[in-house]
């Protein structure tokens, strides 16, 4: 009894050092370079579907000062604004700063969560449309993974098509589980009926559908797989998420469509955001 007590006073001042703490609810490991968590959601933090937010952990300490920093990156929401927990969807890079120690949060560990969420990624940066396009390469998929369980997609489309770009086929898994469990889904469930098409790719694994989804939209293969006569901006709208490399290709055969980029301010027919810098 005597030796738990100061452990217990050191947790608890741990804590409450930690400035905008939530705490690790469940981790999932999907490959040895990706992995979701879910951690609890601050009562005041009010967001929409498709946002991120700066997340991180406490750095190390200064080895002048003896203090620490938190290391903070962005992060993508990955569930729904109507969710009463926070989903992430995360990269494991070797030698990443914050990375190399956020894949090995067990669930009772404590994140640091600033709850002031942005994002393009947004209904509201678009106009009223019929078919939505979600363009994904990789972790590219979080901000989807909100939208895809979000009610006001479906309200607003009458067809989403998400199209997700990975290497290998494992690193899907996440975002075709997800899709899979829609219709089932108690909430959104009728809402979906039959209105998600799911495109995924790969581009180093064989796999039903092979290649950059870039070139499968410049020589057609997307539109001739789906029964489509291409993209037009009257009826279509798009959102993108990827590196930059992607997010520049897609908005240039978007804009080949004649689609026009939108932004929270000025609603257009398609948006962008980075799914990493670098
Ligand atoms: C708006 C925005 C939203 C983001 N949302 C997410 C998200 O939902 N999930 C997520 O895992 N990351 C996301 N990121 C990237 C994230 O901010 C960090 O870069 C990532 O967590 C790695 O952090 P790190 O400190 O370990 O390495 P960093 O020093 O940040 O990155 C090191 C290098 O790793 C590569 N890299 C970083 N992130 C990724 C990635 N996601 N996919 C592939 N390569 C990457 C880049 O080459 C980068 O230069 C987002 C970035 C931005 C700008």
């Amino acid at each position: 009894m005597t030796e738990q007590t100061p452990v217990t006073q050191a947790a608890a001042t741990k804590v409450a050092t930690l400035p905008d703490a939530q705490t690790v609810t469940s981790v999932q490991h999907w490959t040895d370079q990706l992995f979701s968590f879910r951690v609890t959601r601050p009562a005041s933090l009010r967001f929409r579907s498709g946002e991120f937010v700066m997340i991180g952990l406490m750095g190390d300490p200064d080895p002048k000062t003896g203090k620490q920093k938190p290391l903070l990156r962005a992060y993508s929401i990955a569930s729904p604004a109507w969710d009463d927990e926070l989903e992430f969807y995360s990269i494991k890079v070797q030698d990443g700063p914050l990375t190399s120690r956020l894949q090995h949060i067990q669930p009772g560990d404590q994140i640091i969560l600033r709850p002031k969420p942005v994002g393009t990624l947004v209904h509201d940066a678009l106009l009223p449309g019929k078919r939505l396009w979600l363009f994904a390469t990789g972790t590219g998929f979080a901000p989807f993974a909100s939208l895809l369980r979000e009610p006001e997609t479906y309200e607003k489309f009458d067809q989403i098509i998400m199209t997700h770009t990975c290497r290998d086929v494992a690193e899907l898994e996440y975002g075709r589980r997800l899709i899979a469990g829609l219709e089932s889904d108690p909430l959104i469930g009728e809402m979906v009926d039959g209105k998600v098409v799911y495109y995924p790719t790969t581009t180093r694994e064989q796999s039903p559908k092979m290649g950059r989804i870039t070139t499968l939209l410049q020589d057609g293969t997307v539109f001739a797989d789906l029964g489509l006569d291409g993209i037009a901006a009257d009826t279509d709208r798009a959102m993108v998420c990827g590196s930059l490399g992607f997010n520049k290709d897609i908005k240039e055969i978007l804009e080949g469509f004649g689609l026009e980029e939108g932004a929270n301010s000025d609603p257009k027919h398609y948006v962008v955001e980075k799914a990493f810098v670098g």
